[in-house]
């Protein structure tokens, strides 16, 4: 986009204001009046008439957060259970769900809409990852939010009904690629934590899916010697 924004992230962020339909004619003109060149003025002037800053998440403070889980009275060293307790507190600056107007006209948001709530990265990234949702579930666990780490992995495996398998993030854009394969990881340790084997078998069919994306997409043979390895590629 002529680099009028400085980060690479805010105009792909950013919702329609008008129909895809006025914005393409409008686009088309755009080119034709300015000879396929348009100025950095008018490029400005058209993003600033069909898009905005999208408001898109509400800020969330999960059922099941406490301050003061169990294992933090584990810790003996005063400054790491301060440390920890820091750590803990930070959930619930990063906990979002996506607002129902997403949901009504999902072709207006780059986002991609998930019914439970999540933990975002923070800073520039206003959506949920892939791998990072991994060490963010360990956390989740400690602090004995279940039901939220429940949510979470069901908001993946939605994912994976939707377009076969979970993309690198909750956004369109991010729909061709993938990251490191951490779901199972992430469900193992769910079910270690709470044994709740009656939600694994109800959902044993949409994880095998994901499983079954990347050994047939993602898998190349590889010949370092005479041996023949199967390795998993996380990105294309
Ligand atoms: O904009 C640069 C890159 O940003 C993302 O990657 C980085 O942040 C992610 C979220 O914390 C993290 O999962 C990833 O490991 C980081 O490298 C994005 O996922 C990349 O596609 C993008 O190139």
């Amino acid at each position: 986009m002529s680099r009028i924004f400085e980060d690479s992230k805010t105009f792909v962020d950013m919702s329609m204001k008008n129909s895809e339909e006025e914005i393409l004619q409008d686009f088309d003109q755009l080119l034709q009046e300015s000879d396929e060149n348009p100025s950095e003025d008018q490029i400005r002037q058209f993003v600033d008439e069909h898009f905005e800053k999208s408001n898109e998440l509400e800020d969330w403070t999960p059922p099941d957060y406490k301050d003061n889980p169990e294992f933090l009275s584990e810790i003996e060293d005063e400054e790491m259970r301060d440390y920890a307790q820091n750590l803990v507190k930070i959930w619930s600056t990063l906990t979002r769900k996506v607002k129902d107007e997403v949901k009504k006209s999902p072709e207006t948001f780059s986002l991609i809409p998930v019914e439970n709530g999540f933990v975002v990265p923070g800073g520039r990234f206003e959506e949920f990852y892939y791998w990072d949702t991994y060490w963010i579930i360990r956390g989740l666990l400690l602090a004995e939010m279940y039901d939220t780490v429940r949510g979470m992995l069901e908001n993946f495996l939605s994912m994976v009904e939707r377009y076969g398998f979970i993309p690198n993030g909750s956004r369109v854009y991010y729909l061709n690629r993938s990251q490191p394969p951490l779901l199972t990881l992430m469900i193992f340790h769910y079910i270690e934590a709470t044994n709740d084997i009656d939600w694994l078998g109800t959902n044993l069919k949409t994880i095998e899916q994901e499983l079954r994306f990347w050994l047939d997409n993602r898998t190349v043979k590889w010949y370092p010697s005479t041996r023949i390895l199967l390795r998993r590629r996380s990105h294309r």
